[in-house]
């Protein structure tokens, strides 16, 4: 590559191996400044460094969008149980402390080495399958970390001290592809002609009249008392007639919903990725942002007044409300301030269009991001309200195990920043089957059949990027 990047950060390691002190169980890493591609279509460019993962903003308002794309793993994290963020950032306290950056003069400013992963939306002792290969929480820190920010990107390769001499030739040869990667990645966007599940694919899962009859259940229980809101989620799964490529599914995704956060983790086989319009934390130092999103309508004719009676729907409002006053509740004690704005506006989709808060505040302590997912996640988006009863009616009632989808996908660096998403608008992706999933909040006054559709209107994203519709 003309760039001379691999030349450029093989370079690099070597000179700050010389400079190290060379302690076992250090993890040096080095970063050059890289070309700026869109980090998903890097990812789809690369085959053959894993596993991957990938957390793609989007551009808001003040904020630069950031793409990170992680390539390989120096090391994994992960939790089980109700403490598994406590683990998680234990474990990433001690390899953080381990990591030395070497920056030269030109990479002073890039972005520091993150862990990118997420979490399951319950705990469970064993995930059912497909989910089997994700654990309760699972964050990777990268070998090749690819950040992108404000116009500039830089790439980290980080190694362990005691396996440089070892590790030498496979980092060139992987060094080589990802070089190749960023110049097919700067190409305009080509569709593959094999990208998606195929001609006659099928889809199978829960019927109209199996989530019609879920949707029932839970009017009734609201009915009783029992809920205010729960978010029953459906299941389909995909059998493509062609190996699905899981890199050119996500590239297509990213290019379509732009105004999404992009994202994948990859766990064995299977790569979780999706475009998800819901933020469910950013923090940067003490300043956080996060999103109430719920009540939805379905594009089509007449689209000015499906919004305007989005707007107006008392129904809408209520299911949107629940969500707003829990993260508020969940945050307030947490801030010094807290605004809240007192009326929804409207975020649009290519599919959807939802009620939207976004909200914005200013947190009392350096209270670590994982802390504060832990302490909104589920947020009634996506469980419901109460959130104990919710949670416990879903498991208690539906027939497919959710895994991470509803659960929280994000990055975190060493000094407790991060971005998280609510992983919706999402499915699981191997070569050879798709599950895809989707959810709708149930009020007093849901309608099942309308449920059922709005649910088909959020899989538009992963249909349209399996080549489906
Ligand atoms: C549970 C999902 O969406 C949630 C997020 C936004 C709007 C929602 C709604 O209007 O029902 C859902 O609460 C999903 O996409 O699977």
């Amino acid at each position: 590559m003309s760039s001379g990047l691999g030349t450029d950060l093989l370079a690099r390691l070597s000179r700050a191996t010389r400079r190290g002190a060379g302690s076992a169980g250090e993890i040096v890493a080095v970063v050059a400044p890289a070309p700026v591609v869109p980090a998903a279509r890097l990812v789809a460019a690369c085959a053959s460094a894993t596993p991957i993962v990938l957390f793609q903003a989007p551009p808001r308002d003040d904020e630069e969008p950031l793409g990170i794309v992680g390539f390989g793993e120096i090391a994994r994290v992960e939790g089980s149980g109700p403490e598994r963020l406590v683990q998680v950032t234990s474990a990433a306290r001690k390899l953080f402390a381990s990591l030395r950056e070497e920056r030269d003069a030109d990479a002073g400013s890039a972005p520091g080495p993150r862990f990118v992963g997420g979490l399951s939306f319950r705990t469970e002792a064993h995930h059912e399958p497909p989910w089997t290969s994700f654990a309760d929480a699972s964050f990777s820190l990268p070998r090749w970390i690819y950040v992108a920010r404000a116009g500039e990107a830089w790439l980290w390769l980080l190694v362990r001290e005691e396996d440089l001499a070892s590790e030498r030739s496979s980092i060139e040869a992987e060094l080589a592809s990802i070089e190749a990667a960023f110049v097919a990645a700067a190409q305009p966007a080509q569709d593959a002609p094999s990208h998606g599940a195929g001609e006659g694919a099928k889809i199978e899962g829960t019927s109209r009249e199996a989530f019609c009859s879920l949707v029932r259940e839970a009017l009734d229980a609201i009915r009783a008392g029992e809920i205010d809101k729960v978010v029953p989620v459906a299941a389909s799964r995909v059998c493509p007639t062609r190996s699905l490529d899981a890199r050119a599914v996500l590239a297509r995704i990213a290019d379509a919903y732009a105004e999404t956060t992009r994202f994948a983790v990859q766990r064995g086989e299977r790569v979780f990725l999706g475009a998800s319009p819901e933020r469910l934390i950013s923090r940067r130092g003490r300043v956080l942002s996060t999103d109430g999103l719920a009540g939805t309508v379905r594009r089509g004719e007449g689209d000015a007044s499906l919004v305007r009676a989005l707007l107006a729907s008392p129904k809408e409002r209520r299911e949107h409300a629940l969500v707003v006053e829990s993260i508020a509740s969940v945050l307030g004690p947490r801030c010094a301030s807290l605004d809240v704005p007192e009326t929804p506006t409207i975020r649009s989709l290519p599919n959807v269009h939802h009620l939207w808060t976004p909200i914005r505040g200013a947190l009392h302590d350096d209270t670590h991001v994982l802390a504060l997912v832990e302490a909104l996640h589920p947020t009634p988006a996506v469980s419901g309200t109460p959130r104990d009863r919710a949670t416990a009616w879903i498991a208690a009632h539906e027939p497919d195990a959710r895994g991470w989808y509803t659960g929280a996908v994000g990055w975190f660096d060493a000094a407790g920043d991060g971005d998280f998403a609510v992983a919706i608008r999402a499915g699981l992706v191997s070569e050879d089957e798709a599950w895809l999933y989707a959810g709708a909040g149930i009020v007093e006054g849901s309608d099942p059949p309308a449920e059922y559709a709005e649910t088909r209107a959020k899989q538009a994203p992963m249909l349209v990027a399996l080549g489906i519709v």
